[in-house]
């Protein structure tokens, strides 16, 4: 069962998916920190977004404000001005469109708009965002672990235990949507790769990924061309592509369910070939 149909007869439960599925992203930002400026109007954007459907991506994540450490912050104008066009067009091709925001104000827009997910790397934690989602009874969510902001996260990676406390922060966001009646199948859930956390942490993070599979939810996962990747291999941002291809099969063979990518095509070559060798899934292992 395709994504598509996934979402059109359940609205995103991926428990029907048969495979593990691409996220595509798609940064209409200057200054994203691998891609930034390479999609940075709607033109270039949309046309982005058309190959990527070419090569065979699954959900479409459109991003308007980097979240990379010290990234400035963009107003809610800016960051939909930049979207607007670009969701418009997403949503006209036939595949789930998902805006990756923290803004309630752009998750406004975009849901007026009928986007099927909102990606959220802060957990729903602007004033409103919780109460507006769980009105939309049908939106897909990805709810992601990170502290502060983008500005801050990086002077706060104490912890007693990593994983522990991602997944006990992942549990008390999952338990406030459940509480406003958010349906358990609309929900992913997502570790933060490289949000609040040093490369120690991410690696041992991923190590024990399997563990946040007790969350009952679907993992997302956003390896993709990260410095953490950098830092293990040496490589410059525009040299992560294997190390990126490794980190998401690492990712699924302990469960994860989508993969966020920026190499789509690479991807999905990845995961066929992983899947026709009898890569389980959600092995645990
Ligand atoms: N759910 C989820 N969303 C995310 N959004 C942005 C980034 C950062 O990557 P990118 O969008 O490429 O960079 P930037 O934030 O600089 O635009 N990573 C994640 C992630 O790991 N998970």
């Amino acid at each position: 069962m395709s994504a598509s149909q996934i979402w059109t007869t359940t609205r995103f439960d991926l428990d029907l998916a048969e495979r593990p599925l691409v996220m595509g992203i798609v940064n209409v930002t200057p200054d994203s920190f691998s891609d930034g400026g390479q999609h940075n109007d709607a033109v270039r954007a949309i046309n982005f977004c058309e190959r990527l459907l070419g090569e065979g991506v699954d959900i479409l994540d459109l991003g308007g404000e980097s979240t990379r450490p010290g990234a400035p912050k963009v107003t809610a104008e800016e960051e939909w001005k930049r979207l607007e066009p670009v969701v418009r067009a997403a949503l006209s091709l036939g595949i789930p469109v998902s805006v990756d925001t923290c803004k309630a104000e752009v998750m406004r827009r975009a849901l007026d708009l009928g986007v099927d997910i909102i990606n959220d790397v802060q957990a729903l934690r602007d004033a409103g965002a919780e109460a507006l989602v769980a009105a939309h009874g049908s939106v897909g969510l990805c709810l992601m672990h990170m502290r502060g902001d983008p500005a801050s996260m990086q002077q706060q990676t104490q912890y007693t235990d990593v994983v522990d406390e991602v997944r006990d922060f992942l549990q008390a966001r999952l338990n406030r949507m459940l509480s406003l009646g958010v349906a358990r199948q609309r929900i992913t859930l997502d570790p933060g790769y490289g949000f609040a956390k040093t490369v120690e942490q991410n690696t041992e993070l991923q190590r024990r990924q399997h563990e946040l599979l007790a969350l009952g939810c679907p993992l997302l996962v956003g390896w993709s061309r990260k410095s953490t990747l950098g830092a293990l291999t040496g490589r410059a941002v525009d040299e992560r592509l294997p190390a990126s291809l490794s980190a998401a099969l690492a990712s699924v063979a302990r469960g994860a369910r989508v993969v966020r990518v920026h190499d789509v095509a690479a991807t999905v070559d990845a995961l066929k070939v992983w899947q026709a060798f009898g890569g389980p899934l959600n092995t645990g292992a």
